[in-house]
């Protein structure tokens, strides 16, 4: 063998040593303790409807591809596969964090996590998005679901990113577990990816209302098990994401959404203060502006509104019970920096300073200016101190 030879055996083999370490990094990955003292904790008094210095703000999908240091990142991995890193999932919720002064961070994950977690596979199509190459299609299907998941075996993957973003966060500001609610996760398994009419999975509800609520009720008890595995790993605050709440109609959603809502939020609440804890938790029903009032009274400390909801009328309607979240719409990001500033001091001047999170309607698009979600925040922070400072 030649001096060169050796030279190329010996960098091969020390690369299949760095790629073993780093197959096993998860034996290396901190433990859920000893994070570091949270500096800013804006976001969570607001929750509470503490007093604060200025209307915390962040972003739905502030982790997403209109950053050029997210889709480098992405680029050419598999979306799931992505999820499945804690490293990966680390660094993405980073990102956002890095260019603008959020009041808060979520973890970078996916909803549908929890039907793979049950035994679906699901797959990230490019240009067609979350596709289940098998989706429920009759009750019997229900019999391929994993009923008893063990979130540590199968999501552990989740705590994990959790637990070593917290450590990496330094304590800038709170980390947001989440999941999907009940109805927008079935309606994903039995449609197979998005869907305009969601039909499929609307013909469930009336044609299959007891294996509905079969499916919803497990469905919800992987939930709760699940979002508590995130606060025991260091998650701040919890949002749920009832995405698909606007296809249903008000008597639907009294039926097959705001019961598991609420169940959620009750089961979470009660195991966390057997253990001493207090974690907020927000829910966000997309479009469900008829449910306000219920969902302002389903133990949620905040409700998530999208940008159809007046931010007057959502405070009369909520009665002072809820802090709110929300709600500008996504796509003013597209108007000059002086017109998101107007658009956002009348936001600001709607909602209030006390008990608010400014946030957008729903998530930003990939193709929106990194710039112009930066003036977003600038203008949050800027009108509402000075409105706090007139009180
Ligand atoms: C950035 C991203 C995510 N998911 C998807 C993307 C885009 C694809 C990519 O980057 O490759 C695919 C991805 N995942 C999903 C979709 C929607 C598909 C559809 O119904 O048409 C897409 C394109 C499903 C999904 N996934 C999620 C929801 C609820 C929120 C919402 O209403 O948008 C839903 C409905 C939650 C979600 N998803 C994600 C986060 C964390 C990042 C952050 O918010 O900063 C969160 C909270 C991350």
């Amino acid at each position: 063998m030649s001096k060169n030879d050796l030279i190329l055996q010996t960098g091969v083999f020390l690369n299949q040593v760095r790629e073993n370490t780093d197959s096993n990094m998860k034996c290396f990955l901190p433990s859920p303790k000893d994070f570091p003292q949270l500096k800013n904790d804006t976001f969570l008094r607001a929750a509470r409807g503490e007093e604060t210095e200025h209307v915390p703000v962040w972003c739905m999908r502030q982790a997403g591809r209109y950053l050029p240091e997210f889709r480098e990142s992405r680029a050419g991995k598999d979306f799931f596969e992505t999820c499945q890193s804690p490293e990966a999932c680390c660094e993405l919720t980073l990102q956002p964090l890095r260019r603008f002064p959020f009041d808060a961070a979520i973890i970078f994950s996916d909803i549908l996590v929890v039907p793979q977690a049950m035994g679906m596979d699901v797959q990230m199509v490019a240009g067609k998005g979350p596709t289940f190459p098998e989706p429920l299609k009759e009750p019997e299907d229900l019999q391929r679901l994993q009923v008893k998941v063990d979130t540590d075996k199968e999501l552990g993957y989740v705590f994990r990113a959790i637990t070593l973003t917290r450590h990496k966060i330094e304590g800038k500001v709170p980390l947001i577990g989440f999941s999907g609610a009940p109805w927008t996760l079935m309606s994903y398994m039995i449609e197979g990816g998005g869907s305009n009419t969601h039909s499929k999975a609307k013909r469930w509800l009336y044609q299959h209302p007891e294996a509905s609520h079969m499916l919803l009720k497990m469905l919800t008890d992987v939930i709760v098990e699940y979002l508590l595995g995130q606060v025991a790993a260091g998650a701040q605050a919890l949002q749920v994401f009832e995405s698909h709440a606007g296809i249903l109609g008000p008597a639907e959603f009294k039926e097959f959404s705001l019961p598991y809502l609420r169940d959620i939020a009750c089961r979470v609440k009660d195991k966390l203060k057997e253990a001493g804890q207090d974690v907020p938790m927000i829910v966000f029903a997309k479009d469900a502006h008829y449910a306000l009032e219920e969902l302002s009274q389903s133990n949620y400390e905040v409700v998530g509104l999208d940008w159809t909801i007046d931010p007057l009328s959502a405070r009369e309607r909520t009665g002072g019970k809820v802090s709110l979240q929300g709600n500008m719409d996504p796509c003013a990001l597209y108007a000059p920096k002086e017109r998101i500033s107007d658009i956002v001091k009348k936001m600001l001047e709607g909602f209030g300073t006390r008990g608010y999170i400014a946030n957008l309607g729903h998530g930003v698009y990939p193709d929106m200016e990194p710039e112009n979600i930066g003036a977003f925040v600038e203008a949050v922070h800027q009108h509402s101190k000075q409105m706090i400072k007139q009180i």
